[in-house]
């Protein structure tokens, strides 16, 4: 039909599926007090890049305001309250040279197209993940991006073997297991047996997480912007970096610590779902102490038998998601390769759930 030459042929306006067009990164900068958080938003603001960058000094991670935003997430009214925020009205959550920089910026261009997020540094940056994570599913413009934790060379190994009291977590630790970036920064005040010590603390908690090593928090800006850690198109990406974790044995008896494993085979859709929600929602899976496991981050690439592609799983404390990525299985071994990161795991417990309940039959040896 004549009708059809007319008609321009339709593209995606964005390449990149998983990431709709127009859609602002939101990075959470999160890190104990005083281990150089704000150093490193300065510095970000005032290094040369082309990006029009806003930031959110967040008061939200204290107390009630934190279940008043979280309370709001659920009835649904976070979405308006963030579109808000996105069209400039930052000034309620931000505050110091922040605030002048974002006004700053919306004076002369009106928009901006990244996000930084500070929070407190006794903040549970998994609630805040949360709340965009949640926030994106209901379609709001704004994406969590990723996840940095700055670490004080010289106090953060004392940080983080501060023990707790039974059943709660150490944050400066929560704070590493659920980061896609650390940045162990202050590097000057400390000697290479301290940083070392420092950094395999680090790496016994999150054996997935990339780490920097700064002074004055001066980095890379393609290191901590752009990560893309929540996309499943970078599914190729995530099989990748999977590969090379290794379970970590804990720093302290009670530390978070990461277990991983690989198993072969396509996994039952339902099965996969129910193991997570039992291990997320209902604490189902003790240690051989009879501790609940508690996961903190989850990461993977699984298999289903009724998929050619690959699909990714996330998972922030209690909520999870499994996406499939445009990373074709193919000729490759359908292999599903797992990361938890928590506490009173018990990589041989996880497995054998795992095998026996997830794992379709057909597949077992
Ligand atoms: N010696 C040294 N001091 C640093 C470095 N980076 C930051 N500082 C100093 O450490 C102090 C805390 O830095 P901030 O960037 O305010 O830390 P923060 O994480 O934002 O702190 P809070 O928001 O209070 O939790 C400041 O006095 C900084 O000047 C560094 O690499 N070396
Ligand atoms: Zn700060």
């Amino acid at each position: 039909m004549d009708e059809e030459d007319d008609c321009p042929e339709l593209v995606p306006i964005d390449s990149q599926p998983g990431v709709p067009a127009q859609q602002i990164p939101v990075t959470i900068i999160t890190g104990y007090l005083g281990a150089g958080k704000t150093t490193l938003l300065n510095y970000i603001l005032t290094e040369q890049h082309n990006k029009r960058i806003a930031v959110i000094l967040n008061e939200f991670g204290e107390g009630s305001a934190l279940e008043k935003s979280l309370a709001v997430s659920q009835s649904g009214e976070l979405y308006e309250e963030w579109l808000e925020l996105r069209n400039g009205c930052l000034c309620c959550s931000v505050k110091d040279n922040g605030l002048k920089a974002i006004e700053n910026l919306m004076e002369k261009k009106g928009k901006f197209d990244y996000i930084l997020l500070e929070t407190t540094g006794l903040a549970d940056p998994g609630a805040v993940a949360s709340m965009f994570w949640v926030d994106a599913e209901l379609g709001s413009d704004i994406y969590l991006d990723g996840i940095v934790t700055v670490i004080d060379a010289k106090y953060g190994q004392q940080q983080l073997s501060e023990e707790k009291a039974e059943g709660l977590v150490n944050e400066a630790a929560r704070q590493i297991a659920l980061a896609d970036l650390t940045i162990i920064n202050k590097t000057d005040l400390v000697n290479e047996e301290e940083l070392n010590q420092v950094r395999d603390t680090v790496r016994s908690i999150n054996g997935l997480v990339k780490i920097l090593e700064t002074q004055r928090s001066t980095v890379d800006l393609s290191e901590v912007l752009d990560l893309h850690s929540f996309d499943s198109h970078d599914g190729a990406r995530l099989a990748e970096k999977l590969q090379l974790v290794k379970s970590t044995r804990p720093h302290l008896d009670k530390s978070i610590l990461t277990v991983t494993f690989e198993v072969t085979g396509d996994l039952s859709e339902d099965a996969l779902n129910a193991f997570i929600q039992d291990l997320l929602w209902e604490k189902k899976f003790c240690n051989q102490q009879g501790e609940p496991m508690t996961v903190i981050r989850l990461k993977g690439i699984v298999s289903f038998a009724s998929k050619d592609h690959q699909v990714m799983l996330q998972g922030v404390h209690e909520l999870y998601e499994l996406n499939e990525t445009p990373q074709l299985w193919e000729q490759n071994a359908r292999i599903n390769r797992l990361v938890f990161i928590g506490r009173n795991l018990d990589k041989g417990i996880l497995l054998e759930h795992f095998t026996s309940t997830v794992v379709l039959d057909t597949e077992k040896k």
